[in-house]
């Protein structure tokens, strides 16, 4: 068996390695229009940091994992193709900031149209709205000359989260698999099951018809950020009680009902996609009509923009209303820790809000380039995911505000603040005496992963405010 995909990306490359790893005797090709990406895939530093990540790439490579940008090539000659390409948030035109991209998606499916000369089990790796799929089979049927040739379409998403990708392609809670329910359908359905049973359990493989799989995607997405966003609304109503959300957390997680995970409060979700998806979901329901529903979770993404605001108030509002000239330590710039992706990173958007009140920022992540930080910051919104998206005029000014540090101590060295915007284990065990003591006074620490103890904190002289935690009396005693 040969299995193509279209798209080395952050998914297409994990799974793709899990899958030839797992299962020697099936070659397994990856492609990209890249180049740059495909050559750094084929060489020692890969273009993604994911824990586990190198061991079973170096060790399929070559074997039977290859990586290549002959994309019709390997599509032609492939019987499984899965579709792993980008699906972002349009920027212009009707549905701009809120539908999704389908350009590159069509792309692949002409792609594939032009590449096959015998029938195909397509596979729509990416999420996208419900429905993509009858799309996909419309691109197929009316541009492939050969009509003898059948493509079965199946939706097969993916769960991963980056940071745990391997181990969750090892052991995935579910693997999902949605097909038409004809003979056809149901073959291919079948046949690639069978590749993910030589590790996943049958009974966490779940089958489902095309729409189900696809719209699950969606929603496990909008759930899964809705719990953040309900945590971190709570985290808002706890500062202003003296509640202390990291105990209320606590104590619901432990009703089975609504379980522990996902229920730690924060400056805010970022990644990728968990809000070009719940856009994405919103401007479906918008589309067949379902206003109420769509406004439901349209206001998880309001309350993540309301968490970011909230932080730099409270940072603009400690810090007697002005950062203006101020150096402000950013610790962290990666969405979350054990990734260098800085996609819809929280940090840009608080560097951005402490920038336009004239901050100067020292900014330190184990994993994320200068360039990548700067070019974020430069980019206009949504437009990261689109080749389009280069440099920009911004990059000089942002240049004037922006530096980045080799390590923590030197980012807050001379500056008023830390402000800790990624959960990085280091962040937890730094000497916080030293830095305290290389810092202007008053020193103030901004925790938006909550982190640190901001008992033993306060000990050594700083002000310290967390997400929902009890404010500082630094704070609740200035005449502000
Ligand atoms: N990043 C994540 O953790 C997860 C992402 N997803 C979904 O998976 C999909 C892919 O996401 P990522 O891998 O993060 O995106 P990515 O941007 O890292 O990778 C997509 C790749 O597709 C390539 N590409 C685009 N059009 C192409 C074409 N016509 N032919 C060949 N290559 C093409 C791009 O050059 C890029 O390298 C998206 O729909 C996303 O929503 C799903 C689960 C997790
Ligand atoms: O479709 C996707 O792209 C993926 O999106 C998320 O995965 P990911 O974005 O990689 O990472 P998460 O661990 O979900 O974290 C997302 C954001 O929420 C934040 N978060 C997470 C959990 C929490 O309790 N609090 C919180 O603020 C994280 O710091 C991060 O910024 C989902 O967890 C995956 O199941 C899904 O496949």
């Amino acid at each position: 068996m040969k299995i193509a995909c279209i798209g080395a990306g952050y998914v297409g490359g994990p799974t793709m390695a899990m899958i030839a790893y797992k299962c020697p005797d099936i070659e397994v090709v990856v492609l990209d229009i890249a180049q740059a990406r495909i050559d750094q895939w084929n060489s020692d530093k890969l273009p993604i940091y994911e824990p586990g990540l190198d061991e079973i790439v170096f060790e399929a490579r070559g074997r039977n994992l290859f990586f290549s940008i002959d994309v019709e090539k390997h599509v032609g000659e492939a019987d499984i193709i899965f579709i792993s390409v980008n699906t972002p948030t349009k920027v212009r035109g009707v549905g701009a900031g809120a539908a999704a991209d389908l350009t590159y998606w069509e792309s692949a499916a002409r792609t594939i149209a032009k590449a096959c000369t015998s029938s195909k089990i397509i596979v729509e790796k990416s999420t996208v709205p419900v429905k993509t799929a009858e799309a996909v089979e419309k691109v197929l049927a009316r541009n492939c000359v050969d009509k003898s040739i059948r493509f079965d379409i199946l939706s097969n998403p993916e769960f991963l989260a980056e940071g745990t990708a391997i181990d969750d392609l090892k052991k995935p809670d579910r693997v999902l698999i949605g097909g038409r329910e004809t003979e056809s359908g149901l073959k291919a359905v079948a046949t690639l099951k069978a590749v993910y049973e030589r590790w996943v359990p049958s009974e966490r493989v779940i089958t489902a018809n095309l729409w189900s799989a696809e719209l699950s995607k969606l929603t496990a997405n909008a759930f899964l950020a809705q719990r953040i966003s309900s945590i971190n609304a709570i985290s808002a109503l706890c500062e202003a009680t003296g509640a202390n959300v990291k105990q209320v957390s606590y104590a619901i997680g432990t009703d089975s009902r609504i379980g522990p995970k996902f229920l730690n409060a924060s400056v805010g979700f970022g990644g990728s996609c968990f809000q070009k998806d719940i856009l994405n979901l919103v401007y479906i329901c918008e589309s067949v009509g379902l206003k109420e529903v769509a406004d439901y979770w349209r206001s998880v993404v309001t309350i993540n923009d309301y968490q970011k605001d909230r932080f730099v108030n409270r940072m603009l509002e400690a810090m007697f209303n002005t950062v203006s000239g101020k150096r402000c330590a950013i610790f962290g710039f990666a969405f979350k820790k054990d990734t260098g992706d800085t996609r819809e990173t929280p940090a840009i958007d608080v560097c951005h809000k402490l920038m336009a009140d004239k901050a100067k920022i020292a900014c330190y992540d184990p994993q994320v380039t200068e360039d990548q930080m700067i070019r974020d910051l430069s980019l206009d919104p949504y437009m990261w995911d689109h080749p389009a998206g280069q440099v920009t005029p911004k990059m000089t000014m942002v240049k004037q505000q922006f530096t980045t540090c080799k390590t923590a101590y030197e980012a807050a060295a001379g500056a008023h603040c830390i402000a800790i915007m990624t959960e990085w284990d280091e962040f937890k065990t730094l000497d916080y005496q030293k830095l305290y003591d290389g810092m202007v006074k008053p020193a103030y620490i901004f925790d938006g992963r909550n982190i640190v103890d901001p008992v033993k904190l306060r000990e050594i002289g700083f002000v310290v405010y967390g997400i929902g935690q009890p404010l500082d009396p630094f704070v609740t005693e200035s005449a502000f």
